[in-house]
């Protein structure tokens, strides 16, 4: 990450935008957060890889996402989607719009986002899970989609449906705040744009912000918003030996 320093560009939310770009910062690629469709070309040659956070994209900006998908596709840059609420029926139409016309690399999305994907009914309500992760509906959604699968959770679960790998960091104020999964979206973003094995790179990223979680919470476990801080503070300090842990699990 740090040699390759890879450009992300990132068509994130407007809640979490600036939260998003310190994490890619942080970890040592670099975000731009830039939208325009007249500068897709531009971007997409400069970028090495594109983020699709569809958690406050309007019905006009649809060409924008499929024309940057469509060429990164060409490029061979990777597309990360992250279908936040898909269970809603209008984030649901947005989801099937962008994947007819754009081959995904990845898809990370919370228990319940995944499950749209696998066709398996999991509890929502708007942008939270209320069900827990499995791997079956993981490996199902991979199947289905062709995209690697990175569903988090209290487990996140990361599955091209054949491989699978856990990340049991157990961090509940991760979830308590909003835009955590939009920050893992955006270090997958970093990741994906190495030079590294897609399936690896979905390992790493998500065990960094696991391991980064588990540094924050010895500081402010129960005080959500510095907690946030000091994970996005951590992943400045991570070096890869951190994410050679017991609670990463590999699965042939
Ligand atoms: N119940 C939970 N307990 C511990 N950590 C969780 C829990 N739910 C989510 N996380 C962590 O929070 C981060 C964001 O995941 P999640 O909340 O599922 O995404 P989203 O914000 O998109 O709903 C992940 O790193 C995940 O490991
Ligand atoms: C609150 C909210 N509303 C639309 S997008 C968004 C942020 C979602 O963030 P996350 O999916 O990481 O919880
Ligand atoms: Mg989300």
């Amino acid at each position: 990450m740090k040699q390759q320093v890879p450009v992300v560009l990132n068509y994130s939310n407007t809640v979490t935008q600036q939260r998003v770009a310190d994490a890619i910062n942080y970890l040592g690629a670099s975000p731009i957060m830039s939208r325009e469709r007249l500068a897709v070309k531009d971007f997409m040659t400069l970028a090495q890889s594109t983020v699709f956070n569809l958690g406050t994209t309007r019905e006009s900006e649809v060409p924008l996402f499929i024309e940057t998908g469509q060429m990164a596709n060409q490029l061979a840059k990777p597309v990360i989607l992250d279908p936040v609420a898909v269970n809603v029926p209008y984030q649901g139409h947005l989801a099937q719009t962008i994947m007819e016309k754009v081959k995904v690399a990845l898809i990370r999305g919370n228990a319940a986002e995944i499950g749209w994907f696998a066709g398996a009914e999991v509890s929502s309500r708007g942008i939270d899970a209320l069900g827990a992760s499995s791997v079956m509906v993981a490996k199902q959604a991979a199947l289905k989609t062709g995209a690697i699968i990175v569903q988090s959770g209290k487990v996140d679960i990361i599955t091209d449906g054949e491989r699978v790998a856990y990340v049991n960091y157990d961090n509940p104020l991760l979830a308590v705040n909003v835009g955590a999964g939009d920050v893992l979206s955006g270090l997958l973003g970093a990741t994906l744009g190495t030079d590294a094995d897609a399936f690896e790179a979905a390992v790493a990223a998500t065990a960094a912000l696991g391991w980064a979680g588990q540094q924050a919470s010895q500081r402010y476990a129960k005080a959500p918003s510095f907690y946030m801080d000091a994970t996005l503070d951590a992943l400045y300090t991570i070096k890869d030996q951190d994410l050679e842990t017991k609670e990463v699990v590999w699965h042939a």
